[in-house]
């Protein structure tokens, strides 16, 4: 079987070395040279340098050369997944989804962005708390694989567990998207205050009440709430509000210190979804009557519309109201 990733970031790459453990990879990047350097130095030195690539994985900068792989791993930023799915053939091989994101516009789920582009495709989400880095370092992780369809899910799941890396079985679909999509924005607000030096209580308190907000919108959206207190979720949270591993978490570390956001995603490389997120989560969360306070202090602080003290300020002063 030769599995098929699409997306030559830092997760799809991860999530190539995943599967050439036991299988044939064929990786599709968009830039020719993460596809040489993965050819020739078995090294994507672009989104995952020093991470020595499996001779299992070969990259192409065709997505017609995909056409014969059985799994579709999708794995862009979530922003360009409907653009990237247009440019690949009609399929109806199954379509495993890994970004994490609400697409802007039409806030829709990737999972309904999928389903418009390849209706004969079968959908999956894979999602959970996994740094790239650690994952193609096959230190252990474990994830949220979620598919309307059980037994699917299950033959999925079993393509593409290996000892180190364990997936969960979930038929949660909106769940695990929603989980994913949130914690992104969560975690800038945690790096904020991390980088404003606010203290380990309040990111804390950001944790739990961000998990509450995103407990409320999930369920609003037909979510799960074992679901969002699982893997693709709190898991997720957790681990993405605690570490400047976390892209997302970094941007805020850098909010907090006074540097603009323009500034700071003009810098950079790689995605911090959560940018792209804050504000059309924001969007999707109104639709639905959901009161979503540490989101909207995430969309002022992205907009350079108040400073930190005063936005973190306004939290704390919120009205007195039941936690739950
Ligand atoms: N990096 C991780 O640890 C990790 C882990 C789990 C999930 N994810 C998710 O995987 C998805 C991909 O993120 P990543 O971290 O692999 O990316 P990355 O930050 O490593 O790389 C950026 C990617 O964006 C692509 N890109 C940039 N400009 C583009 C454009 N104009 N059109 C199309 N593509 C463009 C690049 O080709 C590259 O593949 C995201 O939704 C992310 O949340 C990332
Ligand atoms: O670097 P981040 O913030 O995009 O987080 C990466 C993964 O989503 C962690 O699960």
């Amino acid at each position: 079987m030769t599995i098929g990733v699409i997306g030559g970031g830092a997760w799809g790459t991860a999530l190539a070395q995943v599967a050439a453990e036991t299988e044939e990879v064929l990786l599709w990047a968009r830039e020719s040279d993460v596809v040489d350097g993965i050819n020739r130095a078995r090294e994507n030195i672009v989104f995952l340098p020093g991470v020595p690539l499996s001779p299992a994985i070969r990259a192409t900068a065709s997505l017609a050369d995909l056409a014969s792989c059985s799994i579709l791993l999708v794995v862009p930023p979530a922003q360009y997944l409907r653009a990237l799915l247009g440019e690949l053939p009609q399929t109806d091989r199954p379509l495993i989804l890994c970004s994490k994101g609400l697409e802007a516009g039409t806030r829709k789920l990737m999972s309904e962005v999928a389903a418009e582009a390849h209706p004969d495709a079968p959908i999956a989400v894979l999602s959970g708390p996994t740094f790239a880095h650690e994952v193609a370092a096959r230190l252990p992780a474990a994830v949220t694989l979620a598919c309307r369809d059980e037994a699917r899910g299950r033959l999925l799941a079993e393509a593409i567990a290996r000892p180190f890396f364990r997936p969960y079985l979930s038929t949660d679909v909106i769940g695990a998207e929603i989980g994913g999509a949130v914690k992104n924005v969560l975690a800038i607000a945690c790096g904020i205050v991390e980088g404003r030096g606010l203290g380990q209580n309040a990111r804390a308190a950001l944790i739990s009440r961000g998990f509450a907000e995103m407990t409320r919108f999930g369920l609003a959206k037909g979510a799960r709430a074992e679901t969002l207190a699982g893997l693709s979720g709190l898991g997720d949270l957790v681990l993405t509000c605690s570490s400047v591993s976390s892209r997302n978490f970094s941007l805020g570390v850098g909010i907090g210190q006074g540097r603009a956001a323009a500034d700071l995603l003009a810098d950079r490389k790689s995605v911090a979804e959560g940018a792209f997120t804050a504000p059309v989560l924001q969007q999707a969360a109104r639709e639905v009557g959901v009161d979503m306070p540490v989101v909207d202090a995430v969309c002022a602080l992205l907009g350079g519309e108040a400073a930190v003290d005063d936005v973190i300020g306004g939290l704390l002063s919120r009205p007195i109201r039941a936690e739950a």
